[in-house]
C-alpha cells in the first residue's frame, strides 16, 4: 500500500491557472482560466485538442517558459515562479517539437547535455553523470548510435535521442510537445509505446500533446482534452470516449467520431441505399467503399440491390433485378455497381 501511495504521489498541480498572452499596456489575451489539473508519477497524460485551442500555451505556461495571467503551476508542492533555473531543470525536462539541426554534434554529446543541471559550471561529467547517460540512451534503443553524427540519424531517431536527452536529465516530469510530429505510423507508435512504458518503469511523469487521437485514445492513462474557452475534461480516454467528450470537442460537418473503434469516419453524400448481407471484417471494409462511393449500407432490404458477402471465398455476389453476379474485389463491386448506375 505505501509502495502504491508513492508511485501515484502527485508532482505537478495547476491552482487556478489562467493562460494567455499580454497585449500591450492593458489588454491580455486570456485563451483559459481557471484551470486546475494534477500529474502524478508514473502516470502519462496526453493533451488532446482542436488547432488554436491553446495547448502549446499550456505546456509553456506549466513549464514556466511562459508567465501565466494569475494562478500558479506547482511541482513538488512548490510554486514554479519561486525556484532558480537549475532547480526547475532538476524538476522537469521539455522535449519540443522543432527538429534539431545540430550536425556536428554526436548522439552522445546531446545526450549528456541533459545531465547540466548537476554538472560544475565546467560541465565536466562524473562517473554517476556517464552511468545516467548510458542508461537513458538505453531506454531508447540507441546505445550502438552514441558516436554517431545526429546529422546521419532518421526522424523517429533523433526524436528518441531527445527523450534520452530528457531521461538523462533525470527529472520526475518530462513534457513534450508534439513528439510524433514529423514521424511516419510505425515511429508515431513506437515513440508512443516507448513513452508509456517509461512512464511505467521509471515512474516518471509524462506529458505530452498531440493530434494523434487514436494513439492517445490507447497510450495514455489520463486525456486533457481542450477546447478554446471550454473548461478542460480530463478522464481516462474511454470514460472520455463514453460520455461523448471527444466527439463534441472534435464534432465536425464533415466526419463522425465513431464511439465503438475510436476512428473518425469521413461523411459522403448519400445517393442512394444498399443492402449488405454479411458482416465481420469484410463488412466493415465493404462498407467502407460503398459509403465513399455513395452509398448509404444497411441490413435491411431496400429497392432491388443487395450485395452478399461469400466470406470463405472472398467474393461479393451482386445480386440486381433477379440477375446474381460474383465480383473477386472491393475495386471489382464498386466498377460493376458504377456501370449498372450509369446503366439506370
Ligand atoms: N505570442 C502570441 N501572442 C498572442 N496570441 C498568441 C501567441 N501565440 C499564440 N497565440 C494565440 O493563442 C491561441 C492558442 O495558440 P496555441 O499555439 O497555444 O494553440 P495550440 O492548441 O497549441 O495550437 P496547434 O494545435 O495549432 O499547435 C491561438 O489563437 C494563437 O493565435
Amino acid at each position: 500500500m505505501k509502495e502504491f501511495k508513492e508511485i501515484r504521489k502527485d508532482i505537478l498541480v495547476t491552482q487556478n491557472l489562467s493562460i494567455g498572452y499580454k497585449q500591450g499596456k492593458k489588454d491580455r489575451l486570456c485563451l483559459l482560466s481557471d484551470i486546475n489539473l494534477t500529474i502524478k508519477r508514473g502516470e502519462m497524460v496526453c493533451l488532446l485538442g482542436p488547432n488554436g485551442a491553446g495547448k502549446s500555451t499550456l505546456m509553456r505556461t506549466i513549464a514556466g517558459i511562459q508567465t501565466p495571467l494569475s494562478g500558479s503551476t506547482l511541482v513538488e508542492g512548490i510554486p514554479i515562479c519561486d525556484r532558480n533555473f537549475k532547480e526547475i531543470a532538476q524538476l522537469l525536462s521539455i522535449v519540443l517539437t522543432e527538429r534539431i539541426d545540430v550536425g556536428n554534434l554526436t548522439v552522445y554529446h546531446i545526450v549528456s547535455l541533459g545531465r547540466h543541471p548537476y554538472t560544475s559550471w565546467m560541465g565536466r561529467l562524473s562517473e554517476d553523470d556517464k552511468e545516467k547517460i548510458k542508461w537513458a540512451l538505453e531506454q531508447v534503443g540507441l546505445l550502438h548510435y552514441a558516436d554517431n553524427f545526429i546529422n546521419q540519424l532518421s526522424d523517429g531517431e533523433r526524436q528518441r535521442v531527445m527523450i534520452a536527452k530528457a531521461l538523462a536529465q533525470d527529472t520526475p516530469l518530462i513534457m513534450l510537445d508534439e513528439p510524433t510530429a514529423h514521424l511516419d505510423l510505425p515511429n508515431r507508435v513506437d515513440i508512443m509505446r516507448l513513452l508509456h512504458r517509461l512512464a511505467r518503469e521509471t515512474n516518471k511523469a509524462i506529458l505530452l500533446s498531440t493530434h494523434e487521437l487514436d494513439l492517445a485514445l490507447q497510450a495514455a492513462d489520463i486525456i486533457w482534452l481542450m477546447a478554446r474557452s471550454e473548461p478542460i475534461k480530463i478522464g481516462a480516454p474511454e470514460d472520455l470516449v463514453l460520455n461523448g467528450s471527444i466527439e463534441e470537442t472534435f464534432r465536425n460537418k464533415s466526419f463522425n467520431f465513431d464511439r465503438k473503434t475510436g476512428n473518425f469516419i469521413m461523411n459522403y453524400q448519400k445517393k442512394q441505399s444498399i443492402q449488405v448481407l454479411g458482416n465481420d471484417v469484410m463488412g466493415f471494409w465493404t462498407q467502407r467503399a460503398l459509403s465513399r462511393e455513395g452509398y448509404q449500407v444497411t441490413c435491411e432490404k431496400v429497392g432491388d440491390c443487395s450485395v452478399k458477402l461469400i466470406e470463405d471465398s472472398m467474393e461479393w455476389e451482386v445480386i440486381q433485378n433477379g440477375s446474381t453476379t460474383s465480383c473477386v474485389s472491393i475495386q471489382e463491386l464498386l466498377a460493376h455497381l458504377r456501370k449498372n448506375s450509369s446503366l439506370d
